[in-house]
């Protein structure tokens, strides 16, 4: 029982043409912590993260029914407004999407587009957020510099701070490690750890030793329904359910 949940999914259903891909979920994922939902390939992890920014809004054949709540608000109110929602997120996809601009534009673009357009503000809010990505020191000498010549894993890095350059209360990770090497992949996971203080975080991985290394809490899903949920510890090494023990033990996946 999560008490104060940031995001809280109630009797939430996905049908995606006639398939019927999200199972009555009903879920609270806590605030200021990190949430990963694992589970098998297609069992629907990735379109439960997308429910939550109503990123599936653009997708064709798709019906959404219940709740989801964040801050209280349902985003899926017919007034509820999608720019406000989405600026309450930042996205980290499974490869990064460096926009074809320099560094520094990147960064500041989201200000940009809220009608930010002070140099000495965007100075300040591009070196603090390269800063809270420990990107800073790479990058201070070549901000006007493409994008897309850093390397994968400094690029995961400029996406995670152009997505906190808008102030966003929550960061959605859709296996945002799995383009990376080790090193790269270390270095997100570290910067979760420090951003939880800050952001809730919601995290798809297929990663188990990932899952544990950076998360608060773990949903299990499996063929479109959360199967349990609960504090990392618990639901790895002693779940309530055959399922995800199975799962846990490598014996699905
Ligand atoms: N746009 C779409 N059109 C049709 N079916 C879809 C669409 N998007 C997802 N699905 C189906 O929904 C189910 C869940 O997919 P989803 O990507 O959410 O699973 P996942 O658990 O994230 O999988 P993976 O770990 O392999 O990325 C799958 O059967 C998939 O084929």
């Amino acid at each position: 029982m999560i008490l104060q949940p940031h995001i809280s999914i109630q009797n939430l259903n996905v049908h995606i043409g006639e398939n019927h891909i999200l199972k009555n979920i009903n879920l609270d994922i806590p605030d200021k912590k990190v949430t990963s939902l694992i589970g098998p390939s297609g069992c629907g992890k990735t379109t439960l993260l997308k429910t939550m920014n109503r990123l599936l809004d653009n997708q064709t054949d798709v019906r959404v029914g219940g709740k989801v709540l964040v801050d209280g608000e349902n985003i899926y109110d017919p007034k509820a407004e999608v720019t406000h929602i989405r600026k309450k997120m930042g996205l980290l996809s499974q490869r990064p999407f460096p926009l074809p601009m320099n560094i520094y534009d990147n960064v500041a673009y989201g200000q940009r587009i809220h009608g930010n357009y002070s140099k000495a503000a965007l100075d300040v809010i591009v070196e603090k957020n390269l800063r809270d990505v420990n990107l800073w020191d790479e990058v201070k000498d070549r901000l006007k510099s493409p994008a897309t010549r850093l390397s994968i894993g400094q690029q995961q890095r400029l996406c995670l701070a152009r997505g906190l350059a808008i102030e966003p209360e929550i960061i959605l990770g859709d296996e945002p490690t799995s383009a990376l090497d080790p090193i790269s992949t270390q270095a997100i996971e570290e910067l979760f750890l420090q951003l939880k203080d800050k952001y809730t975080i919601v995290l798809v991985t297929h990663i188990l030793r990932q899952a544990r290394r950076v998360s608060d809490y773990i949903g299990f899903v499996y063929m479109g329904e959360i199967i349990e949920f609960g504090p990392t510890e618990e639901v790895l090494l002693n779940p309530k359910e055959k399922l995800t023990k199975d799962y846990v033990k490598g014996f699905m996946s």
